[in-house]
Formats: structure tokens, sequence, C-alpha cells
């Protein structure tokens, strides 16, 4: 069983062809880690999914959510469905207020859940009068995750949500991931492994264009030699 269903995968931008029909699928509970060197088309792959890659760039392949075919459906009607993306680079807006960031994640007709959000992130409450660039990195980050969480998803596409942290706060932010995963499924790309260790239930491997790995996170990481070999760390380090 998946909710997510990709097939050959293939994505052409400016002359490069980063994905070469990447395959593979996503468990409907859990972690799926989704591995890979430096510039090996992790984002590239989750913003193929969500129809975010620019405009010249050349997509073909099959993506299916939940059993019905995407490739081709505005991203505000995917994120309507259910697939939740917290971007790399956060996107949160860093001149108004953490409560303004999280009212305007709101939706029409919906009800937002600001008691999931807040029962996971009693920060974001108690900082609700403050502006969101003067957060820490770790609390720009729960905001990001919050404002996805106030409405209702199958699945979470989440962007290196550890990447430039302190190594207090990522353990912070694993925590927060890890309750979250409890409520909603996740492809995470994740470049620390010991967050991987901690979270992950399975992996997806991508290098030189290609899946190299799929199967249970703890195998891949268990295995030092393979490790090294796809993604160039060992064990619980981060790259
Ligand atoms: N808009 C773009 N125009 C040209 N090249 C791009 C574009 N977006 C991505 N690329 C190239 O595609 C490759 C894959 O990039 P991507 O950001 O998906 O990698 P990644 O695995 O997420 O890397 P990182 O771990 O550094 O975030 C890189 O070589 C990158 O330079």
């Amino acid at each position: 069983m998946t909710i997510l269903d990709i097939a050959g995968l293939d994505v052409r931008i400016a002359g490069s062809h980063i994905l070469q029909g990447v395959t593979f699928g996503v468990a409907p509970q859990g972690v799926t880690a989704l591995l890979g060197r430096n510039g090996v088309g992790k984002t590239t792959t989750l913003k193929a999914i969500l129809g975010l890659l620019p405009r010249g760039a050349e997509v073909t392949g099959d993506v299916r959510f939940a059993g019905a075919p995407i490739t081709r459906r505005p991203t505000f009607e995917l994120v309507r469905g259910g697939l939740g993306y917290v971007p790399e680079d956060r996107g949160v807006f860093a001149g108004l207020t953490v409560a303004e960031n999280l009212r305007l994640a709101e939706r029409p007709g919906a009800a937002p859940d600001y008691e999931r959000v807040y029962g996971l992130f009693p920060e974001l409450q108690r900082r609700g009068k403050q502006r969101a660039g003067t957060l820490s990195g770790g609390q720009q980050q729960m905001l990001a995750i919050g404002r996805v969480l106030l409405n209702p998803n199958r699945l979470l596409l989440i962007d290196e949500p550890t990447k430039g942290l302190a190594p207090k706060v990522v353990g912070e932010v694993a925590a927060a991931l890890h309750a979250v995963a409890q409520v909603v499924p996740m492809l995470l790309v994740e470049q620390n492994l010991a967050v991987v260790r901690r979270l992950a239930r399975d992996a997806v491997v991508i290098a030189a264009g290609r899946v190299a790995y799929t199967g249970p996170a703890t195998d891949l990481l268990d295995y030092t030699e393979k490790t090294k070999a796809l993604l160039g760390v060992g064990k619980g380090h981060q790259s």
C-alpha cells in the first residue's frame, strides 16, 4: 500500500537531465526519507510532484496521489487535496507576526486546527505577537510546519527541515517531526543521517538521476559501506 507513487519521473532543466526515470512509492504511514548527495535532485523530485518546477522544465512520467494521477494538476489543487509542502527555505513572512503567518494559511470555508498546531508547537502560541523574522531558525522551521498543519493533510513533503540548525535545535525539530509523523505520513528530504535514523521507517536514495536504493532505512544506515557509497557519509554523520 502506498499513498504516493512515482513512476518513470524524468526531468530536464536547462539542458541537464536531472531525473532519469525515478520510480518509488511512499508508505501511507510514518516517514519515508528521500536521500542522496548534494545536487542529485531531491528538491527537484519534490517540486516535480507538486508541479512547482520552472516553466522551461521538461517533465515526463506518472505521479499518483492516493491512486489518482496528479501529473498535470495545478499545485493549489494538490495542496487543497491534502498534499502539504514545507519548502527548504521555509518561506515564512519575516515582516509578519507568528499569528499573522498562521492566519494567512487559513482556508476560506475550512476550520483551521489551531489546537493541533499549538499542541505540537506551544512556542508558536507563546510567540504569537513576535515578528517571524526575529525567530530562531528552529522556530521558523516549526512555524513553516505548523502553517501546513493548520489544514488537513494526507501526506507531507518536507525539504531539509534541519538544514543549518544548531545541534540542539536539530533535536527539537526532529522531536516535533516525530510527533507530526504519528498523525500524517511524510516524505522527508534530510541530510542528517542521525535524524533519518530516528524518524524514518523507509528510505529512498537517488544517485546519478536514478533510484539506487529503496527499503528499510535501518538496513541502509546499518550497512556503512553502502551508505558511504551512495551518500558519501558514514553512520550518523551529516554530509
Ligand atoms: N531551476 C533550475 N535551473 C537549472 N538547474 C537547476 C534548477 N533547479 C535545479 N537545478 C539543478 O538540478 C540539480 C538538482 O538540484 P536539486 O536542488 O534538486 O538537488 P538536491 O538533491 O535537492 O540538492 P541539495 O541537497 O543541495 O539541496 C542540480 O544540479 C541543480 O543545479
